[in-house]
C-alpha cells in the first residue's frame, strides 16, 4: 500500500519539486539548509495546531513537509547524496513528527480529550517512531524491512485529513483519524518486523541437510 501512495505523490510533486530544487541550488542554497528549515516550518505549525489553529497548524504542516521531497532531489541534482545528508533527513523527521503528534495531544487536552483522542495520538506517535526505528535498526543488521501498510507519507496524510475534519468543525474527525492512525501503525511496525524476520539469511550450518 505504502508505495502505491508514495510513488505517484512523488512524480505528482516532481511538477513543483525539480524547478524549485532546481531555483535553489542555482541561488546557493544546500539541501541540508532545506532540510533543517523544512523542520522548523513544520516546528511553526505544530504550534499553531497546538493553539487551536487547526487549519494553519494543517496548511503550514503540509507545505514545509513537502521540502521533504526538495532536499533528496536538490542532493540528487546536484550530483551527490550525502551519508550525513540521510542521516540529518531522517533525524529532522524524527523531529517533526513528535512536535506534530505533540501538539495534537496538546491541541486534544485543551478539547477535553473527545474520543480518547489523546490516548490514539500517543499510541500513534510512539509506535509511528518505532516503525521508522525497525527499518533503521533492520538495515543496520543487513535485514529489510523496507515495507508496511502505514509508512510515513500515509501517516502524515491520515492526520491531515483528521487536521481538515477539524478545522471544518466536527469533534469527532480528527480524534476518528488518530485511531485509525494508531491502529494502521502499530499494525506497520509487525508488518515490518515478520518482513526482517524472513529476510534473515539462513546459517549455513542450519540451512545444510544432515547427512
Ligand atoms: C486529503 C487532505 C489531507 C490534508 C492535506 C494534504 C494535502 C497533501 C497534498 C499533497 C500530498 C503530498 C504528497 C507528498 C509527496 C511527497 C512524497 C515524498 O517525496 O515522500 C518522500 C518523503 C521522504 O521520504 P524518505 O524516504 O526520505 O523518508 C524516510 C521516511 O521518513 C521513513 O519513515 P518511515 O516510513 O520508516 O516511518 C524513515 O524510515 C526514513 O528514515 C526516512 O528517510 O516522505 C515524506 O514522508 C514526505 C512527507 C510529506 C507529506 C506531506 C503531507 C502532509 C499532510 C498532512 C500533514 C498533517 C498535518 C496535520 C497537522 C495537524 C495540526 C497540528
Ligand atoms: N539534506 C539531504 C537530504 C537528503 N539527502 C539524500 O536524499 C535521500 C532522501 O531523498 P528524499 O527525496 O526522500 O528527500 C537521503 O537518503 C539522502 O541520500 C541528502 O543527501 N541530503
Ligand atoms: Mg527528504
Ligand atoms: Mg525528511
Amino acid at each position: 500500500m505504502a508505495k502505491i501512495v508514495n510513488v505517484p505523490a512523488r512524480a505528482v510533486v516532481s511538477h513543483v519539486v525539480n524547478p524549485t530544487a532546481r531555483f535553489l541550488l542555482r541561488i546557493g542554497v544546500t539541501p541540508n539548509a532545506v532540510t533543517v528549515a523544512g523542520t522548523v516550518g513544520v516546528l511553526i505549525g505544530a504550534w499553531l495546531g497546538s493553539q487551536g489553529h487547526l487549519l494553519w497548524g494543517t496548511v503550514v504542516v503540509t507545505a514545509c513537509a513537502l521540502t521533504d521531497a526538495l532536499d533528496g532531489t536538490m542532493a540528487r541534482m546536484r550530483g551527490g547524496t550525502s551519508k550525513f545528508g540521510a542521516l540529518l533527513d531522517s533525524s529532522m523527521d524524527r523531529i517533526a513528527d513528535g512536535a506534530v503528534f505533540g501538539a495534537v495531544v496538546w491541541y486534544l487536552a485543551g478539547q477535553g480529550n473527545p474520543y480518547g483522542g489523546m490516548i490514539a495520538c500517543l499510541i500513534s506517535l510512539v509506535a509511528g517512531q518505532v516503525v521508522s526505528y525497525v527499518k533503521a535498526r533492520a538495515q543496520s543488521l543487513g535485514l529489510n524491512a523496507d515495507v508496511g501498510i502505514a509508512e510515513r507519507l500515509e501517516r502524515l496524510l491520515i492526520l491531515g485529513v483528521g487536521g481538515l475534519l477539524g478545522a471544518a468543525g466536527l469533534e469527532w474527525g480528527l480524534p476518528a483519524a488518530l485511531w485509525v492512525l494508531a491502529a494502521l501503525s502499530v499494525i506497520t511496525v509487525f508488518q515490518r518486523l515478520i518482513h526482517a524476520g524472513r529476510t534473515e539469511p539462513v546459517p549455513p550450518s542450519a540451512a545444510e541437510p544432515v547427512a
